[in-house]
């Protein structure tokens, strides 16, 4: 029988909307697990990669790993994929203030997801999604990161102001989910 695909993770927000947005009509089975990776540096794609390699070690099967970058235009994209310890240090509205001295308050968020079938030599694929918006005063409920502070360009509601459909229609995550789909359907999952 075929191995489960497992997304591994560490992060509840994450996996739900991964669920979500996966549907129930995905055809192979989705696992989930909590461990600990290290928090790697470097541009978005490498660090979803070294996620991934590590995530191969534990689980010896195919798997799935998220790195989710927020990046604001007027610092050069940063945090970038550092915005998890300038959200927990600072909170939204701290991410808002660190835009106080510049006009422009664009950011764009970034999904990247990294898959690989865990057999020997296979290569790590790479899926990513972008939403363009701004940084604004936090608005809406504070239930998901910086949710309440990210503004979609064309839309006059924080991802947190959103109902769940509409932020998945535009987001970040949501279009890297259609491609990895579009690869899942394209090419299946290993048979190991
Ligand atoms: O408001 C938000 N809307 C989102 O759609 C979203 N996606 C991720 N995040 C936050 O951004 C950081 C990414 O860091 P991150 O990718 O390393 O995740 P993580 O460490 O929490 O989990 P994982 O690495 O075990 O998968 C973490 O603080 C996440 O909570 C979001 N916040
Ligand atoms: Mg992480």
């Amino acid at each position: 029988m075929a191995k489960p695909l497992v997304l591994v993770t560490g992060n509840i927000k994450k996996l739900e909307e991964f669920r979500q947005l996966l549907g129930s009509t995905f055809p192979y089975e989705i696992l989930s697990k909590d461990i600990d990776l290290p928090e790697y540096q470097g541009e978005p794609i490498e660090v979803a990669e070294a996620k991934c390699r590590l995530a191969i070690d534990h689980i010896k099967g195919p798997v799935i790993v998220e790195d989710t970058s927020l990046c604001f235009n007027a610092l050069g994209g940063l945090p970038g994929p550092y915005i998890k310890w300038f959200l927990k240090n600072l909170g939204p509205s701290g991410l808002y203030k660190l835009l106080s001295g510049f006009d422009d308050k664009t950011a764009y968020a970034l999904c990247t997801y990294a898959y690989s079938s865990g057999e020997e030599g296979a290569p790590i694929k790479i899926f990513s999604g972008r939403c363009d918006g701004n940084i604004v005063e936090p608005r809406g409920p504070a239930n998901f990161g910086w949710d309440p502070c990210f503004m979609p360009q064309g839309f006059d509601k924080t991802y947190a102001e959103m109902d769940k459909s509409m932020k998945h229609s535009i987001s970040h995550r949501g279009k890297a989910m259609v491609m990895l789909k579009d690869y899942f359907v394209k090419n299946g999952v290993p048979k190991i």
